[in-house]
């Protein structure tokens, strides 16, 4: 069995099913902007804070900005100016290993899952861990049998252990989508960030994507930020919705209070069919 030497606590499968407290702030975004070469701001003036175990939607038509805020969250894209305090540290000022170790405990779900096709599920799953190894570990792909056993549990609670050995290109867009949530929570992440996770999936595999999401925000207490272009499924799912508009924020709230005006203020002249009377 191979050393890990990062030694991170792993979380046993008894904490993967159990129910935590929400509360404390998790993320605290004040005065963000970003322009992408020096143009007009595709986000401005963000301020949010998002709390341990919320589940929270973010809503808006294309172009309005979703995208690039959660990746600035994360870093994949880096904002022109403004703070973004992740679990009690200031992520803008990070640089490599500082960055790569906070960035750990954010995982990522995408709409096209960015899975290795060729390789299993159990190994793309085991990606998730590579934050958490030194470059020497990383390229000989070398796990520790807890790392496994983790792997597997997670796999079982999204209803994949079955396909565990079977490559990702034999899998249907609702698997591998769960391969593309699993991989992120391998990571033992506090945060989760979707980026239209059910925009390529039918209304079958979209909802039981959006369960699972559910499930995992309840009961292992990870706060879940999702982009959709669903209001319907926002409003069904989440404890809080945020709309943008030309990369403002034009609502933040409870789904219960999304008015007609409100979707009006989000989505412009692209409204009238989204209007739920
Ligand atoms: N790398 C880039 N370089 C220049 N402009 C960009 C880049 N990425 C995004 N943009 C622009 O930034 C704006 C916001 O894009 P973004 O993808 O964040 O919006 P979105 O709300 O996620 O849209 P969609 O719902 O269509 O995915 C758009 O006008 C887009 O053209």
């Amino acid at each position: 069995m191979q050393q890990v030497l990062n030694k991170e606590p792993i979380i046993s499968k008894a904490e993967i099913s159990k129910k935590v407290q929400k509360g404390e702030v998790i993320l605290k975004v004040q005065d963000l902007f970003k322009s992408y070469n020096r143009g007009t701001p595709v986000l401005q003036d963000i301020q949010m804070e998002l709390k341990q175990g919320e589940f929270i939607s973010i809503i808006g038509p294309s172009g309005a900005g979703k995208s690039t805020f959660l990746r600035c969250i994360n870093r994949m894209i880096d904002p022109t100016s403004g703070s973004i305090v992740f679990d009690n540290t200031e992520m803008t000022f990070l640089k490599k290993a500082d960055l790569r170790k906070q960035r750990s405990k954010i995982g990522m779900v995408f709409q096209h899952y960015n899975l290795v096709s060729r390789l299993t599920v159990f190994e793309n799953v085991l990606h998730g861990r590579f934050g958490y190894k030194s470059t020497i570990q990383g390229v000989f792909s070398l796990f520790s049998e807890e790392e496994k056993e983790l792997a597997l549990t997670i796999l079982d609670k999204l209803g994949m252990k079955e396909f565990a050995y079977k490559r990702c290109d034999q899998l249907s867009g609702g698997q591998k989508q769960r391969v593309g949530i699993a991989r992120a929570l391998v990571q033992q992440p506090k945060l989760l960030l979707c980026d239209e996770p059910i925009a390529s999936l039918d209304p079958n595999a979209s909802k039981v994507i959006m369960d699972h999401l559910k499930d995992i925000c309840e009961t292992m207490g990870i706060t879940v930020l999702v982009n959709l272009h669903q209001v319907d499924v926002a409003l069904k799912y989440s404890d809080r919705v945020i709309g943008l508009n030309k990369g403002k924020i034009v609502y933040d709230g409870i789904p219960e209070k999304l008015s007609n005006a409100a979707i009006r203020d989000i989505y412009g002249s692209e409204i009238e069919d989204l209007i739920l009377e």
